[in-house]
């Protein structure tokens, strides 16, 4: 049998058409508990991130609010995915230059060109995705998580005590007891309507698939809007940043740079189409350094998604819009400026 394409996005045997995430194989935790398998510990975790990928993005907003710099490094892969998966920066491409922090070899494993090495290391018969967010111990030698939804909860919760005051909780509680219902309600048809959602529209192979997702995804992007129009708050769920903002956040400032054309996403762009969404985006990239250019690579955004998706794009040309990629705070696009 020919081996598995790892780029065919949805199986070509699957006459819905439809794009069905897999489940993520490696589900430990970091955990404070005494006696815990994987306690936190200064310099013993890495994570393997891709700046292209909204899923690997909230683990590098979350470690930069956190204040984890110094505890949990971190290496991106570049931004161009081949058939054998992510893969590491080579000495050649990191002299010529290259756009990001940190877009390296594999400083565990200097062998290591991909991705996919670590997952072998772990079981050489490895049949999952190779993906990022990947949470790697350097002590066990073992990858603790492939989950970014746990990875962040680890990286906020299990931490504090080498932290100092500013950056425990309560001062920087993404999942706070007042607001737990609240967070988990926006986190589930988020994560299936829009954080997916744009996944399902994109990567849909027949044309039923596609419009029952991308209708799917602009009635959650409505309900979005509407939700920040009636609050009018800072925030999703008020004046407390939580776990909500970081994961729409990601799909969010993605959107008009690259899933508005590349994944037919093009009912509306936000920042023509969904003004207290675009204000809400706004802010926290301007206003906060872990969402701002730090975590949020534009070229590895663009690039990536648009060159390595031949079925979707067979040239592999990027288009050079949206210009700028974000919009300063107070500017709007000319159309709705006052003649
Ligand atoms: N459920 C995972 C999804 C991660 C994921 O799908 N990452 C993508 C990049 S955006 C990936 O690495 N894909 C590689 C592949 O599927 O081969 C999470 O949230 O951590």
């Amino acid at each position: 049998m020919a081996a598995k394409n790892i780029l065919n996005w949805v199986d070509p045997n699957d006459k819905s058409g439809e794009f069905k995430r897999q489940t993520s194989v490696f589900r430990s935790f970091i955990s404070a508990a005494p006696g815990a398998e994987f306690p936190p510990e200064k310099g013993r975790y890495h994570l393997y991130v891709s700046y292209a990928c909204p899923w690997a993005h909230r683990t590098l907003i979350v470690r930069k609010l956190k204040g984890l710099e110094d505890i949990i490094g971190y290496t991106s892969v570049h931004w161009h995915m081949g058939e054998k998966g992510w893969r590491f920066a080579t000495a050649e491409e990191q002299k010529e230059g290259l756009p990001g922090d940190n877009v390296t070899a594999d400083p565990h494993h200097p062998s290591f060109t991909h991705i996919r090495d670590i997952y072998f290391s772990q079981d050489p018969n490895y049949g999952g995705r190779f993906t990022v967010p990947t949470l790697y111990d350097t002590v066990a030698k073992r990858i603790v998580s492939n989950e970014s939804s746990e990875i962040i909860r680890m990286l906020y919760t299990e931490f504090d005590a080498l932290l100092p005051a500013e950056y425990r909780a309560p001062a920087v509680d993404l999942f706070p007891e007042a607001l737990r219902s609240g967070v988990d309600e926006a986190n589930a048809w988020m994560y299936d309507d829009i954080n997916n959602g744009v996944y399902k529209s994109g990567f849909a192979t027949t044309q039923a698939a596609y419009e029952a997702a991308v209708t799917k995804l602009f009635a959650a992007l409505d309900r979005a809007e509407a939700h920040l129009a009636s609050t009018k708050a800072p925030f999703y769920l008020g004046d407390c940043l939580t776990e909500v903002d970081v994961r729409l956040y990601t799909t969010i400032v993605r959107f008009d740079p690259v899933y508005v054309q590349h994944f037919k996403c093009n009912v509306r762009d936000i920042r023509s189409g969904y003004p207290y969404l675009h204000a809400w985006l706004r802010r926290l990239y301007w206003q906060n350094e872990a969402f701002g250019p730090a975590t949020t690579q534009f070229e590895h955004i663009k690039r990536h998604y648009t060159q390595s998706h031949a079925q979707i794009n067979p040239k592999g040309i990027t288009p050079v819009g949206p210009l700028p990629n974000i919009l300063p705070l107070e500017e709007e696009v000319p159309a709705v400026q006052k003649l």
